[in-house]
């Protein structure tokens, strides 16, 4: 049983943009020190907000937050020498070589002498960084500008790391190596990492716990097992050939309910989902029952649970299409994040 303070600990945060967006709307987190905690979410579920306040780049409109154990809004200036940002877009000079943005960043943190160059040569070891330590940034490539950018973030050796979305834009290879490096992190360095991130994948393999974020709330929070084995069985899918209106709803719904292990029905136009103690064994009942209903499946398949079945089960919606509904794009709304070098 853990009995330090959390690392980090929100309680409900609620913020407003103008125009009436509610960007957050009860948001509860607890980060236990030396773990990786996941915010997972799709775009606009309020995870930058999230981050922006814990690192003191925005004020909630109410709620509490402390991270390292200093509250955000009395003691900013503690918890800016406590965290280390990694931001979406990146904080490194592109005119500059890898090895002068560390040492500029070690000497905004009173490093000097020695112990400057002894930290930087660690990192630029640390990060596979050291044959390209004296090239500029702009000619390197995308994953090593994202392994500088959280060389920086680590460069006064923080006791709270926040990654916001660190493989976004990465190709798989460096999104790999990232993934890595993440879990060394935490792994031989005792380091605490907030991350957000809108891959599944990304939050299954990295957290060990993670917060399913939905319109500016936690919905469910867990380790990826926890979350995946309150799933019984199989999710099986079914793509039907055209889509069925409310009473074809009811209809499916009453209709595969009462088959054998079969469990939670949902029916969102064309697409039917149902969970199953034995998929297998079920879709024969399953592709009957439809047919009996006159209604088409073009195509059917059986999978373990996942963090997508998770987050249908929690919200009702289809991860996808919650990313596809997410009211803005990635740029334009960071900008405050990228500050957050300049702001320690
Ligand atoms: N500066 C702003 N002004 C107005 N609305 C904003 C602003 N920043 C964020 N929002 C809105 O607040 C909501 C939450 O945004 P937020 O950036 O926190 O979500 P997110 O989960 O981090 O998404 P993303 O992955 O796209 O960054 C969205 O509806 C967004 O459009």
């Amino acid at each position: 049983m853990n009995t330090r303070a959390p690392a980090v600990e929100a309680r409900q945060l609620i913020k407003a943009y103008p125009g009436g967006v509610t960007a957050l709307n009860g948001m509860d987190i607890t980060v236990e020190p030396g773990t990786v905690f996941g915010l997972l979410g799709p775009n606009g579920a309020g995870k930058s907000t999230t981050v922006k306040i814990l690192t003191t780049l925005a004020r909630p409109d109410s709620g509490t937050a402390t991270v390292a154990g200093h509250d955000v809004l009395r003691h900013p200036d503690r918890v800016r020498r406590a965290i280390g940002v990694v931001a979406q877009n990146s904080g490194a000079d592109p005119g500059a070589t890898g090895r002068e943005n560390l040492r500029l960043q070690g000497r905004l943190y009173g490093l000097r002498g020695t112990g400057l160059d002894r930290r930087v040569a660690e990192l630029l070891d640390r990060f596979t960084l050291a044959d390209a330590a004296d090239r500029r940034v702009k000619g390197y490539s995308g994953g090593m500008r994202r392994r500088l950018d959280v060389a920086l973030g680590l460069v006064h050796q923080p006791e709270v790391l926040f990654l916001d979305e660190p493989t976004t834009g990465l190709d798989p290879q460096a999104r790999g190596a990232m993934w890595d490096e993440i879990g060394r992190l935490s792994g031989e360095e005792g380091l605490t990492i907030l991350l957000t991130t809108h891959y599944l994948e990304e939050a299954d393999r990295l957290a060990e716990r993670v917060a399913i974020v939905d319109r500016g709330r936690v919905v469910v929070e867990g380790t990826p097992d926890s979350l995946k084995g309150e799933l019984r069985g199989d999710a099986v899918h079914m793509e039907l050939r055209s889509g069925v209106g409310e009473a074809g709803r009811t209809l499916l719904r009453s209709a595969l309910d009462g088959l054998p292990g079969v469990h939670e029905v949902l029916v969102d136009g064309r697409r039917v989902s149902v969970r199953a103690d034995d998929g297998a064994a079920a879709v024969p009942a399953l592709l009957g029952a439809l047919e009996r209903a006159g209604v088409g499946v073009a195509a059917a398949t059986v999978a373990r649970p996942s963090l997508d079945d998770v987050y249908l089960r929690y919200t009702g919606r289809r991860y996808s299409e919650a990313e596809e509904a997410g009211e803005a794009g990635e740029g334009g709304r960071t900008d405050g994040l990228a500050l957050a070098g300049g702001a320690r």
